[in-house]
């Protein structure tokens, strides 16, 4: 299945023109890492994707449906099939973890166990403390758990590691891998750490100067003589 198809896409803020011309597509079961620099462009494109950003140029396809001439409604069937993850919030203050999750599952109608949830996600030590009490890398965490909740179509994730120790980094990803093979669901993220992308990602798609500049396939990028990701992105993005 088509997951997302886009084709030369454009998005400026006033005089700034950060997206000239991006083609990008993702197939059902990818996990695809989208890199870039500061400013590159990466949270834009990604809520382009979300369907909650308007652009200015280009064709954007989602699950299938051209999203410029969707009605409200046609795009609230797109977005129940999408579960997002920006960067951690000061949402929800007056609710505890697992209440938290008890409202999001019967949101989403998931038939997901919480309790299984929560050994997943080692949560038992926070199931009974306030979201907004809780640190940045534990409000990711539960955060992150919400999203995989409605078991997803195509998950999206803005910086999803950002603050994790190298514990929750690793549950994380196994999470994400097995959320993957499991239910064929298909996962764009955006990291400013390479190592995951070589270790996690099919795919890689560099956002330079405005354009999509290279994407492949993560061994595709090897083959060509990088030593790593790492090494390939100091290579293409000047300072
Ligand atoms: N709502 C907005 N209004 C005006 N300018 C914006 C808005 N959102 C983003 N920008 C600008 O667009 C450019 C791209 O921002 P974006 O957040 O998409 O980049 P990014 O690649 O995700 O950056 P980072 O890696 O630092 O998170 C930046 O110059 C930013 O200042």
């Amino acid at each position: 299945m088509n997951i997302i198809d886009v084709r030369n896409l454009k998005k400026s803020y006033g005089q700034n023109n950060v997206l000239q011309g991006v083609n990008f597509h993702a197939q059902a079961g990818d996990i695809i890492g989208v890199i870039g620099k500061n400013g590159a462009g990466k949270s834009t494109f990604l809520e382009i994707l979300m369907t909650v950003k308007q652009y200015d140029a280009g064709k954007v396809v989602v699950l299938n449906e051209d999203i410029h001439s969707l009605s409200i409604t046609q795009l609230e069937h797109i977005r129940k099939q999408i579960s997002v993850v920006l960067q951690p919030t000061q949402f929800y203050k007056t609710l505890k973890v697992e209440e938290l999750l008890k409202l999001f599952k019967a949101y989403y109608q998931s038939a997901v166990d919480i309790k299984q949830i929560i050994v997943d996600f080692k949560l038992e030590p926070h199931r009974k403390k306030y979201f907004d009490k809780l640190s940045g890398g534990w409000k990711q965490i539960v955060s992150l758990a919400i999203a995989f909740l409605s078991e997803p179509k195509l998950l999206i994730l803005d910086e999803p590691t950002t603050g994790l120790d190298p514990h929750m980094r690793n549950l994380l990803w196994s999470y994400i891998t097995d959320y993957n093979k499991r239910t064929g669901g298909t996962v764009i993220l955006t990291t400013h750490n390479m190592d995951e992308i070589e270790l996690y990602c099919d795919k890689v798609m560099l956002i330079n100067n405005g354009i999509s500049e290279v994407f492949d396939t993560t061994q595709n990028i090897l083959a060509t003589g990088y030593q790593s990701i790492h090494a390939f992105y100091l290579a293409r993005v000047s300072i």
